[in-house]
């Protein structure tokens, strides 16, 4: 599959990960990188990820393949190699990604600094490892987190557990259903404790009481956030508001580095997805959306200016953009942002692709409704104006000026 020779794409490999080539996480970090970059020199030889593809996957288990070198995983010499090229290819995949117009490096926080230089073991703070905005500094600890989360449910455990998973739920049938229905936007009603950007947003925090008090209120969807570190989210929230009878589809809120995140998102639950362009490269988002497709979750690709808009316009197959009001690297929220992004050529090709547009971010009033429906969106995501009020229902009775309940 395309995705395989992804730069960021590594789940079919996690076998190989989890296989005794090595125990140490940073390592096996690098040796992920080498197998999944391509034309990656080791041994003095170059290799392709084509190369490495062809070869058995018990080959490769058996940790003694990298390319067309066979190695001994016990030896200190290779281990330190394969450590001293981790700056050199990790430096070529942000590069790759920059060329896109991608910012957020993906440079984890365990991984080794920079200027690694040989066997020696010293870290110091520079330019290079200290995230430079609060997205790359997210990215990055999910980074760690999901590396160690596929070591306690690998994804063939995943496999068996989404055969007993109850059927997908239409993401998209409900926002156009409720669009038809009202008239306005199909609300996707964020189930959101905190952010970094607000501080915490409610103190009783009742993710499922929360989620009920949406659906009576005449929300589509609902986005339930599942990040603890940065949210106070969790994927415990996404299964209790599953098994509580809501009916809405829930969109799994969560910073997804890893296709694996897709099958875990699943089996927790989830009926859609969120993919966010500033984080994933063209190739990673081009392969999440065939894993999505095959799973039956619903992909909302996530944009915030126009570059990124224009990469996804040129990508087939992505039915759902959300239009993000807020800068993830500055939390600046500008509701502009989602009329600009809609205007001209833009808007031309998002009618002709048959692609329903989300207004995301910074909407409180019926006037911010009506402005970014005018400018062309058929659904909007809205968490803190909702999530702040006593009662959550009467919170979208206010937002839209208007009840939009079921009657
Ligand atoms: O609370 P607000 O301003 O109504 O925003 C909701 C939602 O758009 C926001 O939470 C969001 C949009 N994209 C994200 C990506 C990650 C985390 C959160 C988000």
């Amino acid at each position: 599959m395309e995705g395989l020779a992804s730069s960021r794409v590594w789940f079919d490999f996690h076998s190989l990960l989890n296989s005794s080539y090595t125990q140490n996480p940073s390592s096996r970090s690098n040796f992920r990188k080498l197998i999944s970059f391509p034309s990656a020199p080791i041994d003095g030889r170059r290799t392709t990820n084509s190369c490495v593809r062809s070869r058995s996957m018990n080959q490769l288990k058996s940790g003694t393949l990298v390319g067309s070198s066979v190695v001994d995983p016990s030896s200190e010499s290779i281990l330190d190699e394969l450590k001293s090229k981790e700056w050199e290819i990790g430096a070529l995949k942000d590069e790759l990604a920059a060329t896109q117009g991608i910012r957020i490096r993906r440079r984890s926080p365990t991984d080794p600094p920079l200027h690694y230089v040989g066997p020696f073991e010293f870290r110091l703070q520079n330019e290079g490892n200290k995230p430079r905005n609060i997205l790359e500094e997210i990215v990055w600890n999910k980074d760690v987190e999901v590396t160690q989360m596929k070591e306690k449910h690998t994804i063939y455990s995943l496999k068996k557990a989404l055969e007993s998973v109850h059927p997908p739920r239409d993401f998209i049938g409900a926002l156009k259903a409720s669009y038809h229905r009202t008239g306005f936007p199909g609300l996707i009603a964020e189930v959101k404790k905190a952010s970094p950007s607000r501080g915490v947003l409610r103190e009783d925090f009742d993710p499922v009481e929360v989620a009920k008090a949406y659906e009576k209120g005449g929300a589509a969807c609902l986005s339930v956030l599942t990040d603890s570190k940065y949210f106070q989210g969790s994927f415990e929230n996404l299964e209790a508001i599953r098994n509580a009878g809501v009916q809405c589809p829930l969109l799994c809120k969560e910073f997804i580095v890893d296709a694996w995140q897709l099958y875990y998102a699943r089996t927790k639950g989830a009926d859609a997805v969120l993919l966010i362009a500033a984080v994933l490269p063209d190739l990673d988002i081009k392969y999440m959306i065939q894993i999505c497709k095959m799973i039956g979750l619903t992909a909302l690709v996530e944009v915030h200016d126009e570059i990124e808009m224009d990469r996804m316009l040129a990508i087939d197959g992505i039915e759902l953009i959300g239009i993000n009001n807020r800068n993830l690297e500055t939390f600046k929220v500008d509701i502009s942002n989602t009329k600009r992004l809609l205007e001209g050529e833009r808007g031309e090709k998002i009618r002709q692709k048959d692609i329903i547009v989300v207004g995301e971010s910074g909407l409180f009033t019926p006037a911010d409704i009506a402005y970014v429906q005018e400018a062309g969106v058929k659904a909007i995501l809205v968490g803190e104006s909702i999530v702040k009020q006593k009662d959550p229902t009467q919170g979208i009775r206010q937002l839209f000026g208007k009840d939009i309940s079921h009657p």
